[in-house]
């Protein structure tokens, strides 16, 4: 039964609740943050829904996102047979776990990839090394054919930089290949609004194929055995600084607290794959689709590249010499990320929420586009790929609503990894190559829902400069 003073929303069906709604106006708009923002119109910012036997909220207006992203009590994370199934039946990794297990194990990922000198030395040297390695990979590739597919590219580039992240090394060949494929499979298979046994739990028993349980898990246990092979492979090396001997030395030490196990570390690699290869390969994917389509940005950002570098290639800490570019780069993450929702959240306890009652356990999703997508947040003609907005007198200037890594204990933790890592790739290409549409079969925005939101494939017709 609907709680009193439950937000207002579309009408519950027994069984479905609302979902045969949800997914009617998905498909309407072509994505689900687009069905969640069309009901927001309906029924207000915040829109009290059940979709199969869950209790569901959206949120999409920008000072109800805020409340949301800000309150302590809906800081948790929902626990369902889908979450629990992706790491073995318990409640394991970053994405999915809540209260002080997520704060113990966030703070040492975060001091990992974030603060480490590791980090900060290493890990710059070896973005930068690989986007020398795509330069080349692209010049070899015009010289057979300019009509190229930069997508397959970035898949490449951003796998291989995570790997080096994880585990402290370059990785063979084979390794990646490996990880492509599964990565490319994951993505396609797994969608966005989750399988159909998040919403009928006993489907998994009665016909686990059809209501995708099957897939879920094998998916999930193919990565955790990527990394389960990593980590045996480390385990006996030499100490490569990484963020996997980093853990297994606190393992070692003895010290460590409760929620630190090798099950926790191959969840926490999973998490840090599934949160962090999509989003940075999308992001590129919006990235270099605008590009081709504004040559008048690309020549700019060419203009700030050359007088500034002077024929060096750019490096992480050219970041503040660029803002133009770096403006780019924040014009797509938007392009990318307003498309999309926050990662699900759960109430922790009975609360309000813009003036509504929210029961313990309710699951909340805020929507992106509500606070990056939207006029009345502040965005000038909100759909229109321009960099410009982020630039004033000449330096970046980035709006208080801008908060696509979300904000507060939940915030993304491959922050500061995917902006470095995106800034290098964009201001290595552009230097290098210009880009264009393919004489004869322009591209266009045509935006579609994977795991995460994409858009369809084009091809981009590159020259050397
Ligand atoms: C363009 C790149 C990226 C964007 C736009 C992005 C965005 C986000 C967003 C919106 C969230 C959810 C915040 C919330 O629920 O309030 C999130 C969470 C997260 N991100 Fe990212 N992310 C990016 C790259 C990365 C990378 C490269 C990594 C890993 C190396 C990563 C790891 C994570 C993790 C582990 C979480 C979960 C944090 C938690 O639940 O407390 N992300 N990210």
């Amino acid at each position: 039964r609907k709680p009193r003073y439950f937000p207002p929303g579309p009408a519950w069906f027994p069984i479905l609740g609302c979902a045969w709604e949800l997914r009617r106006l998905q498909k309407e708009t072509g994505s689900l943050s687009g069905a969640t923002q069309a009901l927001a119109r309906r029924y207000g910012p915040v829109v009290g829904a059940r979709v199969g036997r869950e209790r569901v909220v959206f949120v999409c207006g920008s000072k109800a996102i805020h409340e949301l992203l800000s309150r302590d009590e809906l800081n948790g994370r929902p626990d369902s047979d889908v979450t629990r199934s992706r790491t073995g039946g318990k409640r394991r990794g970053l994405l999915f776990t809540d209260s002080e297990f997520l704060q113990e194990q966030k703070r040492f990922v975060l001091r990992h990839i974030n603060e480490a000198s590791f980090r900060k030395e290493v890990m710059r040297e070896s973005i930068e090394e690989e986007v020398r390695s795509i330069i080349d990979g692209v010049t070899r590739a015009i010289e057979k054919n300019p009509v190229v597919d930069m997508y397959s590219f970035f898949r490449i580039h951003v796998l291989n930089a995570f790997c080096f992240l994880i585990s402290g090394q370059t990785s063979q060949q084979h390794e990646l290949s490996d990880l492509e494929a599964i990565t490319a499979s994951f993505s396609e298979n797994v969608p966005l609004a989750g399988p159909i046994f998040g919403l009928f739990p006993f489907l998994r028993h009665i016909c686990p194929d059809y209501c995708g349980y099957n897939l879920h898990v094998e998916m999930h246990e193919k990565i955790l055995e990527f990394f389960h092979k990593k980590v045996e492979v480390l385990r006996d090396a030499a100490s490569t600084r990484g963020f996997i001997h980093a853990y297994l030395d606190k393992l070692n030490l003895g010290q460590s607290g409760d929620s630190f196990s090798e099950e926790q570390l191959l969840a926490v690699c999973l998490d840090l794959l599934i949160a962090g290869y999509d989003s940075t390969c999308n992001t590129l994917k919006f990235a270099f689709l605008y590009l081709i389509l504004h040559p008048d940005i690309q020549k700019k950002a060419q203009e700030e590249i050359d007088t500034v570098l002077q024929g060096r290639l750019p490096t992480v800490e050219d970041r503040s010499y660029l803002p133009y570019v770096e403006s780019i780069v924040l014009e797509s993450i938007r392009m990318f990320v307003g498309r999309s929702h926050y990662v699900p959240r759960r109430a922790t306890k009975d609360t309000q929420l813009s003036g509504y009652f929210i029961r313990k356990n309710t699951t909340i999703i805020g929507n992106i586009r509500g606070i990056l997508m939207d006029e009345a947040a502040g965005w000038h003609n909100p759909e229109d790929f321009d960099p410009g907005r982020f630039m004033r007198d000449g330096s970046l200037k980035i709006s208080d609503n801008f908060s696509p890594f979300g904000s507060g204990k939940r915030r993304c933790v491959g922050e500061v990894f995917a902006r470095e890592n995106m800034f290098v790739v964009v201001a290595g290409l552009l230097q290098a190559f210009n880009f264009e549409t393919v004489p004869g079969n322009p591209a266009t925005v045509e935006a579609v829902e994977n795991f995460t939101p994409t858009v369809k494939p084009y091809k981009t017709y590159v020259t050397l400069r």
